[in-house]
């Protein structure tokens, strides 16, 4: 990018800034920039008060007796006066600031959570979501303010920059080249050096999140056992130590070059200034300037060596904000594929066909292997239908198209004959209620873990006893300290945990309390004792009241209850049936029955 172009970029980033930060502080930032004019005021005012005394000052100094010390006091007052302003107007900028900074870091949070729970599911399930999450984090959201706190220094900077170079100019402007030769080159040094460092922080955040993912390998408790066990602790801390070290080594080298130019630039500039202060003291002594001056430019002139150099700095953080602020923005402008329709057409209340795939393929994005070829499947209002098949069939995929977490490749998927696409997403979501085998484990009360299944509803609370009751979860939820006030997970005070199938049996609670007209329960009873399995599925359709479901299961024993059965191979269905038709067919199903029937038939019970 041309050196033209580089310099323009940031003033894009602000189009875009300057909406944010209308939208989650305007009272502050324009309290903000008022007090940042006021404060170039008062310091202006000071340096011309200063000027001011100092030429009276030499006045009375040319005078035999000086009688009248009105004006040198009058002076010192208004000096002292302005100052005063000065000091406080920048204590009460520098606090518009800090409220601003805090309003705007949480709207910005508001704005990547947005944007976190709209993505789509296959935006989660790929390195790229993690890259873009870790830069928006990394830019952190304090940087839109940064940007603008920046700028208005920046303008408060080229303002008191420019003052002070007439000031200069009028004393001698040969000067000014001197003062440029102290500026131009130490904002070249900090562009570039900027650019290097946002590229290799680009190209490192890989590399960065594969150490958080050892450094919560190393520190999380999901691990904790395996870790001790398997004495895999040192390993891993080893390996987490080697790739910190090479990125501190790579970083290092980039600001040691940094600093070597820095030093080189900052020499040269220094030694102009004193070579242009020698030359104004010789002409001082030689009568051409006045003391006046000298005093004025050895106030001012390393005033305004150190007004270039935070310019410069100024620079440098706006140029760096408007590169990582670049990565905040790509996030933020993450918008989801599976978007509504113009115009969704209404759920069918009750539904009356059901749900049907039509010749459904789906590859998962950016993958070139179908996981799921050709599908025929129907779940009728009422009907149970499982899904069997071995590790990697394609179950799991098959749900998240049902629940319209994907969208199919090929072929549609309709509810009563209409494509599921015309409907709006959030609507047709709620025809479902799903447990995954990845269930959440909240961290809150049982109550709450139960009433996430369905938040919207009024009437939810009342009926989180009987969805317990249904799910086999009530008895347990009693013996605990608070019953269903009781905090889970230990994460936090009080809290207390739960064995994997009392968690199960939370889960499945969430899913009975949604009165949706789909259930669909993905290995719901891999956690659970035999007991708690035959209960569950005993009186199967009076729990789930009568409405259809969709039961994934490796236990057949659970299958053979289902009014239709699909047996998936490597995404494609190789039989269906209902249980007796396919043990009589003796083909995949059967085999698998016979399988797991083997071990039972061998014990007379
Ligand atoms: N997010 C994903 N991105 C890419 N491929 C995936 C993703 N999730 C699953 N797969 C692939 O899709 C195939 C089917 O996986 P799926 O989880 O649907 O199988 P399953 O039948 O539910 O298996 P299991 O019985 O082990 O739960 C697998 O080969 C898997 O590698």
């Amino acid at each position: 990018m041309s050196l033209f172009a580089t310099s323009l970029a940031p003033l894009a980033t602000l189009q875009r800034l300057l909406p944010l930060l209308w939208h989650s502080s305007r009272k502050w930032t324009l309290l903000g920039s008022l007090l940042m004019l006021l404060e170039v005021l008062f310091a202006l005012s000071v340096l011309y008060l200063l000027k001011q005394l100092v030429d009276v000052i030499t006045q009375q100094l040319g005078t035999e007796a000086p009688d009248n010390l009105t004006p040198v006091l009058g002076y010192v007052a208004a000096t002292a006066i302005a100052s005063l302003a000065y000091l406080a107007t920048r204590a009460m900028a520098a606090l518009a600031r800090e409220a601003q900074g805090l309003l705007v870091a949480d709207y910005i949070d508001g704005q990547i959570h947005a944007r976190a729970i709209a993505a789509d599911l296959a935006f989660y399930e790929s390195p790229r979501y993690f890259d873009t999450l870790q830069r928006a984090r990394e830019s952190g959201s304090q940087r839109p303010v940064q940007v603008v706190s920046n700028l208005l220094m920046l303008t408060k900077n080229t303002l008191m920059l420019a003052a002070v170079t007439v000031l200069i100019a009028t004393i001698d402007w040969r000067l000014l080249p001197v003062l440029l030769l102290a500026i131009i080159p130490g904002v070249m040094v900090r562009l570039v050096f900027t650019r290097h460092l946002h590229e290799w922080q680009h190209r490192r955040t890989q590399m960065e999140r594969r150490a958080s993912y050892l450094d919560w390998l190393i520190t999380s408790n999901l691990h904790a056992k395996e870790l001790r066990l398997n004495q895999l602790g040192e390993h891993l801390r080893q390996q987490y130590a080697e790739l910190r070290r090479k990125v501190r080594g790579e970083r290092l080298a980039i600001t040691r070059r940094r600093t070597r130019l820095e030093l080189l630039v900052g020499s040269l500039a220094t030694l102009a200034f004193f070579a242009a202060l020698g030359v104004l003291a010789w002409h001082t002594t030689t009568g051409r300037n006045s003391v006046g001056d000298l005093v004025l430019i050895l106030l001012i002139f390393q005033r305004a060596q150190s007004l270039g150099q935070e310019t410069i700095q100024l620079l440098g953080r706006l140029y760096e904000d408007h590169l990582y602020t670049g990565w905040l923005l790509a996030f933020l402008d993450i918008r989801p594929e599976i978007t509504e329709p113009e115009a969704p057409i209404p759920i069918p209340d009750p539904m009356r066909e059901g749900i049907r795939f039509e010749g459904v393929t789906f590859r998962y994005p950016g993958t070139k292997n179908a996981v799921l070829k050709d599908i025929d499947l129907s779940i009728r209002p009422g009907q149970v239908v499982a899904l069997v098949g071995a590790n990697g069939s394609g179950k799991t995929s098959l749900i998240k198209l049902l629940c319209r977490l994907y969208e199919p490749t090929e072929g549609r998927i309709t509810l009563d004959g209409i494509d599921i696409r015309y409907h709006g997403v959030e609507a047709y979501r709620r025809l479902f209620s799903v447990i995954f085998q990845d269930y959440a484990h909240y961290a809150a009360t049982v109550r709450d873990n139960i009433r996430f299944g369905d938040i919207h509803h009024p009437d939810t609370n009342d009926r989180i006893p009987a969805a317990a009751k249904n799910a086999g979860a009530a008895p347990f939820i009693n013996t605990l300290s608070r019953a269903y006030d009781t905090p889970l997970t230990r994460m936090f005070d009080d809290g207390e945990e739960l064995s994997i199938g009392q968690w199960q049996k939370i889960a499945l609670a969430r899913a009975f309390l949604h009165r949706s007209d789909v259930i669909i329960l993905d290995e719901p009873t891999s956690a659970l004792d035999p007991g708690a399995e035959f209960e569950l599925f005993e009186n199967f359709r009076e729990r789930i009241e009568h409405r259809a479901a969709l039961i994934i299961s490796h236990r057949l024993s659970t299958v053979r209850m289902a009014d239709y059965i699909y047996v998936l191979d490597r995404g494609e269905i190789c039989e269906t049936g209902t249980h007796a038709e396919l043990i009589e067919k003796r083909g995949m199903y059967w085999k698998l029955f016979s399988q797991q029937a083997y071990y039972y038939r061998e014990v007379d019970v």
